[in-house]
């Protein structure tokens, strides 16, 4: 990491010399190819870290070169210019918030759907500039704009930029850093488990999508003054499609590949420009070649070369202050299921389901397959939306919200298949749990939350000895280990309620005694309260004494275990089998 920093900096460094080492018009080449490869670096973060890929950048791009050229051919002094720079980062960043929320609000993921709105829009855009006659210039494009006031195109302004791309690197540096850049990531590998930690992941996304747009838009603001001219050619999708193919060429994932990608296409179109006829074939050879053999991009060789050198102040293990204890389990929960229904096309899931919880402890689930069990968790916690009936939590209607605002009620899931962050440490995937709920959005953006602690994650720590060996990545975990980490991530949220789907599935049996008593001493510490989905007999008589049997999306019997043993409808419908 801190090598990989070092890296970066010499990086900047040597981009700063290159003026005293060749003419000034590679000083005017060099400072296109850093304004595209800032735009890059906005396109890397919603690519790279949050999974989403915006095709139309190029929109935000020419948005800031219409706006900027615009104030700079009003010659009105300084005050105008700072306005017009600013409305040149805003409104990219205000246009892309808008779009961005109403996207990925509809859906989870939003891939293919979110890509392809970007790329009409940008398609859109081209067409304004160039029916906007008067004001755009049209065809023709906006021309006889001046040179930023103190500057000239061939040399100084080439600081500027250079100046502009180390303000957008920190920028970008730090916001990757920062708990929202850990929870962008964690979205690009698990989003909706994020939200049953109560992260709005809509809001998360779109605001990297309006980070990377305000970056796209001081980009173009400075490419107005570069050229003197802009065109409709500036908004379009050419340009778009050409700074997605330079940030996979340098690497989506990295801060400074989709420079580097820009700056070594750059140069190779326009060597090849005039002396090689099929020159756009040869690049998209190399654009397929670079893609298929380092996925990476070109900066994982430079990272690679950089981790042969002495690593450089590396860190030792992250001292946790105890800062905080945000205890929400005050034991006091009143769920209640008032004649829920959930039908999806011909099949009635659930069939007016009713029962009420409202003491703490541990209350068992059981039913035979396809009992409705998984599916009264999938609506108390907003994954599906009831047909019809009232789920009640705490006195407030909760059947039908999202999944981030039920969790932020209180209630935290554990799917049955575990469901952590693969790819981020231990460590993180804890902070990520500690941080759901709590975090306001400006927190996000600070450092201190890396620091929140509570007693709960010593507990943990005492309870799963393996969570303190936190750098190690949860993806190479064992499954039984796997379930562990995602039973404490559920726990260190904090919520008064806790639904527990199969905690034991996949466990040894030695794991599975360690598992029960661990949910046992959880609830007994913080007095929350856990319902637990279990086939396994034994595992529910030791942990819970309320008992509820569904059959066929209805609630078959409700009580004691021994009420439940000797209830002949249960004995009729239900086996149970014990590990
Ligand atoms: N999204 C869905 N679309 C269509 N049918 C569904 C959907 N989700 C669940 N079902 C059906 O609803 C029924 C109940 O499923 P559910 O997963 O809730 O049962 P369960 O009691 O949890 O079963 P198991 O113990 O096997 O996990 C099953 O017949 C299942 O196929």
């Amino acid at each position: 990491m801190a090598s990989s920093r070092a890296i970066n900096v010499l990086f900047l460094i040597g981009l700063l010399l290159v003026p005293f080492m060749w003419d000034s018009f590679v000083a005017y080449q060099l400072g296109l190819f850093l304004l595209y490869g800032m735009v890059g670096q906005g396109i890397g973060l919603c690519w790279g870290r949050a999974g989403f890929l915006p095709l139309g950048q190029a929109l935000f791009f020419g948005v800031g070169a219409y706006v900027f050229g615009f104030a700079l051919k009003l010659e009105a002094g300084p005050l105008i210019l700072v306005a017009g720079l600013l409305a040149a980062i805003l409104l990219p960043a205000l246009i892309a918030f808008v779009v961005g929320f109403l996207v990925f609000i509809r859906q989870i993921g939003s891939g293919p759907y979110f890509s392809l709105i970007t790329l009409a829009l940008t398609m859109l855009g081209f067409q304004l500039a160039n029916s906007m006659d008067w004001l755009t210039g049209g065809f023709n494009g906006m021309t006889g704009i001046p040179a930023l006031p103190g500057t000239d195109t061939y040399e100084t302004l080439y600081y500027v930029i250079w100046a502009a791309l180390v303000l957008v690197s920190g920028v970008l540096a730090y916001v990757g850093t920062a708990p929202f850049g850990q929870l962008l990531g964690a979205t690009a590998q698990n989003e909706e488990r994020l939200q049953y930690f109560g992260v709005n992941t809509a809001l998360l996304k779109a605001i990297a999508f309006a980070i990377s747009a305000a970056v796209a838009g001081l980009a173009g603001a400075l490419f107005a003054p570069h050229q003197g001219i802009v065109t409709p050619q500036s908004v379009g999708f050419l340009l778009s499609a050409e700074i997605v193919v330079w940030t996979a060429v340098g690497g989506r994932a990295s801060l400074m590949g989709p420079v580097l990608g820009a700056i070594l296409i750059g140069f190779m179109a326009s060597e090849l420009r005039d002396s090689f006829q099929y020159w756009e074939v040869l690049i998209a050879l190399v654009f397929v070649v670079v893609v298929i053999r380092f996925p990476g991009g070109l900066w994982s060789l430079v990272e690679g070369l950089a981790r042969r050198l002495p690593s450089i102040g590396a860190k030792g293990a992250r001292k946790r202050d105890l800062e905080t204890d945000k205890s929400r389990a005050d034991g006091s929960v009143r769920l209640a299921f008032e004649d829920v229904e959930l039908v999806l096309g011909p099949v009635r899931i659930l069939d007016k389901l009713s029962f009420r919880i409202d003491t703490p402890g541990v209350h068992s689930i059981i039913g035979p397959n396809g009992a409705g069990k998984t599916s009264a968790f999938n609506v108390l916690t907003g994954r599906l939306k009831p047909t019809a009936g009232r789920i009640e939590y705490n006195g407030a209607t909760v059947g039908g919200l999202s999944r981030h605002r039920i969790a932020r009620k209180g209630i935290a899931r554990k799917l049955q298949i575990p469901s952590v962050f693969p790819d981020l440490s231990v460590d993180r995937n804890l902070d990520i749990a500690l941080w759901a709920g709590n975090l306001t959005l400006s927190q996000m953006f600070t450092l201190r939350p890396f620091r929140w602690s509570t007693p709960l994650l010593n507990e943990m720590y005492d309870i799963f000895p393996f969570l303190e060996d936190g750098r190690q990545p949860a993806g190479s975990l064992s499954l039984g280990q796997r379930q562990m980490l995602d039973f404490a991530m559920t726990c260190l949220t904090q919520s008064p309620l806790l639904l527990l789907d199969e905690p034991c599935a996949g466990l040894s049996s030695s794991e599975t005694g360690e598992m029960i008593d661990a949910i046992e001493r959880i609830v007994a510490t913080t007095g929350s309260t856990a319902i637990i989905i279990e086939h396994d007999m034994q595992v529910v008589e030791r942990l819970s004494n309320h008992v509820l049997v569904l059959n066929q999306g209805a609630l078959l019997a409700n009580g004691a275990m021994e009420e439940i043993r000797s209830n002949p409808a249960v004995q009729a419908v239900y086996g149970g089998g014990s590990k």
